[in-house]
C-alpha cells in the first residue's frame, strides 16, 4: 500500500482555494437532503444548483464546475437525467461525484449503478462501507442507507473498485478511507457518531467531494480535502452541541457552521491523517 505524502496544510489549503473560487456545483440528487446539500456547498464556500429537468442538464453541465450524481431517490426520470448529465460531463471534463446511496439494499439500485457506471465514468465514488463493497460485487445487504459493515472491511473492495473503474473511492465510517486508482490510501480519523444520526451528512459529503474536485485536479487529493473537512466540522459540531445539552437536531445547524466558520488554527488542530 502507498504511504500517503499529504499534509493537514494541503488540504487546508485546498478549503481555502474552494472558498476563494466559490465553484458551481451542480447535483442531481435525492428529495430527502436536497435542501441541506445546497446549505453544506454554500457554507463551504461552493454555489450550488440543484436540477434533473432533461431539457437544460446539458446547458448547466456546460456552466457548472462538478456534477454531483445521488441515487438515494430513484425513478425512471431522475435515472434518465442522471445518464444525461454524467454523459454531458464526461464529454466536457467536468468532475463527477457519484453517490450510490443504499447500494446492496435493493436490485433497482443495483441495476441503476452498474447502467450509470457503463454509461459513464465518475471521478470520484463516495459511500458508506456496505454500499462501497455491494458496489464493488461484494455480497453485502445494505441496511436501507445505511451501512452494515465497518470501513476496514471495505478497504480492499474499494482499492478494487477503484482501479476498475478509474475512479478515487471514498468509504466513509468512524475512520474514513479515501483510495485512489493507482493505491493510494488516506486514512482519516475525524468525525462523530451522531454524524451517522442527522439525515443527509454522507450525501452533503459527496457534494463536497464533487466542490473540491471543482478546484483540485488530484481528485484523490480533493476527496480527502472535503473529507477532512467534514469530519472536523462534525467534531466541532458534536462538541458545541453537547456543551449546551442539546443533541443532533441542533448539531445540523452547528455542522452547517462549522463548514463555513472553521479556521486554519481549528482545522489543523483537528485533522487527524493516519499513516499505516
Ligand atoms: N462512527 C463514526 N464516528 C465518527 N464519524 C463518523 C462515524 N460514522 C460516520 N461518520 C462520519 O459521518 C459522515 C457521513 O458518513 P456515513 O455515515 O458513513 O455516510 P452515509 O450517511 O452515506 O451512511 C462522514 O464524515 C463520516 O466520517
Ligand atoms: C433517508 C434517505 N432515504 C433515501 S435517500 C435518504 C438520505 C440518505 O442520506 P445519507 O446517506 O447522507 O444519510
Ligand atoms: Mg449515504
Amino acid at each position: 500500500m502507498a504511504r500517503t505524502t499529504l499534509q493537514a496544510r494541503d488540504l487546508w489549503a485546498d478549503i481555502q482555494t474552494l472558498r476563494e473560487r466559490r465553484p458551481l456545483v451542480h447535483s442531481i440528487t435525492n428529495v430527502v437532503v436536497t435542501n441541506f446539500n445546497a446549505n453544506v456547498l454554500l457554507a463551504a464556500g461552493a454555489s450550488p444548483v440543484m436540477t434533473q429537468a432533461h431539457e437544460e442538464l446539458e446547458d448547466m453541465v456546460a456552466i457548472a464546475q462538478a456534477l454531483v450524481i445521488n441515487i438515494g431517490t430513484l425513478d425512471a426520470y431522475a435515472v434518465e437525467a442522471m445518464t444525461i448529465a454524467l454523459r454531458a460531463a464526461n464529454a466536457r471534463g467536468v468532475p463527477v461525484a457519484l453517490d450510490p446511496v443504499g447500494a446492496g439494499a435493493t436490485a433497482y439500485r443495483n441495476r441503476t449503478l452498474a447502467a450509470l457506471l457503463a454509461a459513464g465514468r465518475p471521478t470520484a465514488i463516495r459511500g458508506n462501507a456496505s454500499e462501497i463493497m455491494s458496489l464493488a460485487g461484494e455480497a453485502v445487504a445494505t441496511r436501507g442507507v445505511d451501512s452494515s459493515a465497518g470501513t476496514e472491511a471495505a478497504l480492499a473492495p474499494a482499492l478494487a473498485l477503484a482501479a476498475n473503474h478509474g475512479a478515487v473511492v471514498c468509504v466513509s465510517g468512524a475512520v474514513d478511507h479515501v483510495v485512489a486508482p493507482d493505491g493510494r490510501v488516506l486514512r482519516l480519523d475525524n468525525g462523530h457518531e451522531w454524524m451517522t444520526r442527522i439525515t443527509g451528512v454522507g450525501c452533503s459529503l459527496t457534494a463536497l467531494v464533487g466542490a473540491f474536485c471543482a478546484v483540485q485536479p488530484d481528485a484523490w487529493r480533493a476527496t480527502a480535502a472535503a473529507t477532512a473537512l467534514m469530519g472536523v466540522a462534525g467534531e466541532i459540531a458534536a462538541e458545541q452541541a453537547r456543551a449546551r445539552g442539546a443533541g443532533v437536531g441542533t448539531m445540523a445547524a452547528l455542522l452547517v457552521d462549522a463548514l463555513q466558520l472553521v479556521d486554519e488554527a481549528g482545522f489543523l488542530a483537528r485533522a487527524r491523517i493516519v499513516d499505516d
